[in-house]
């Protein structure tokens, strides 16, 4: 079970030399005390230029060198432990006195909107918000400064993934740390998640277990007739499935659909597939 660092609540924020601040409020409006964040002191972003008289484009190439960011991706299908990744690797990022800060998207409130939650419970704070744009300025210009970590979690409902990961991690020199579905339950690009991995110094792909035979699974499977691609659900909704499957349960599903479409039934169905 991941642990969490010590909560700080509001008003001791107050008690904080804003000159040597020590800790990055974590954000969500949803909790009722602040939560989390961490370390206090850090090193300095910019580096001390010893020269007294050092050029402007070797300042600028210590600089660059200085805050060279990374982006690390993490997909599969679901249950493939890709939350469980991500919060280990951010938390590990925090033990080793990074500052983190964690987001998700606001269209899965399946937990509340204030964590990030594995399908085992394992959970850290987060800000839940619509679009990624959003969080500097949510956050606070001050704020973003000291992250040094960012972990995204549902990457593939967040449009603007791919110009946030580029500025962040190439001109604010974040580690950005990304987990989302490559695939939606037809198999096809979800949202802009494929779109990072030129971005990316890594790309673990993970699998989970199919739900039926126990092999190594690679896809997501809907067990509802529901067709718009974004349906916010766990394993009441989806299971993951091998290849096999995959391609037996879809046959199954599209079966369903048009025995109920000629029936004229007009209601979301779960499929019982075995
Ligand atoms: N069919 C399955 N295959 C693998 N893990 C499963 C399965 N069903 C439930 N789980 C649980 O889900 C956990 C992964 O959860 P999580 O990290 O939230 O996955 P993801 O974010 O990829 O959906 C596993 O550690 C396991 O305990
Ligand atoms: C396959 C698929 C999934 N979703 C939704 C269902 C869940 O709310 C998330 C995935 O969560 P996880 O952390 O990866 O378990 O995405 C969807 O909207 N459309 C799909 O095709």
């Amino acid at each position: 079970m991941l642990t969490m660092k010590p909560i700080l609540s509001p008003s001791s924020l107050s008690t904080i030399s804003p000159l040597f601040p020590k800790f990055l409020l974590s954000p969500s409006p949803h909790h009722t005390h602040q939560t989390l964040i961490l370390p206090t002191i850090k090193t300095p972003k910019f580096p001390i230029l010893r020269r007294p008289f050092c050029s402007y484009k070797s300042s600028m190439e210590a600089l660059r060198s200085a805050r060279s960011g990374e982006v690390h991706v993490i997909i599969g299908p679901m249950f493939a432990g890709k939350t469980t990744a991500l919060l280990r690797r951010v938390q590990s990022e925090s033990d080793n006195g990074r500052n983190i800060a964690i987001i998700k998207s606001d269209k899965d409130s399946r937990y509340g909107l204030d964590s990030i939650v594995t399908h085992d419970g394992a959970k850290l704070p987060c800000w839940a918000l619509p679009d990624l744009s959003s969080f500097r300025q949510k956050i606070g210009k001050d704020a973003y400064n000291k992250i040094d970590v960012i972990g995204i979690d549902e990457a593939q409902f967040f449009e603007d993934l791919y110009d946030f990961c580029c500025k962040a991690a190439d001109y604010d020199g974040k580690t950005v740390i990304v987990a989302g579905l490559d695939g939606d339950y037809l198999r096809r690009r979800f949202g802009s998640v494929l779109d990072i991995i030129p971005l990316a110094d890594s790309v673990t792909k993970l699998t989970a277990r199919c739900e039926i035979c126990g092999k190594r699974a690679f896809f997501t499977l809907r067990k509802t007739t529901e067709t718009k691609t974004e349906l916010i659900g766990g394993a009441d909704v989806y299971m993951p499935v091998c290849r096999q499957h995959y391609v037996n349960g879809q046959v199954a599903v599209e079966a369903a659909r048009t025995v109920l479409e000629s029936k004229n039934v007009d209601f979301d169905t779960c499929i019982e597939i075995k």
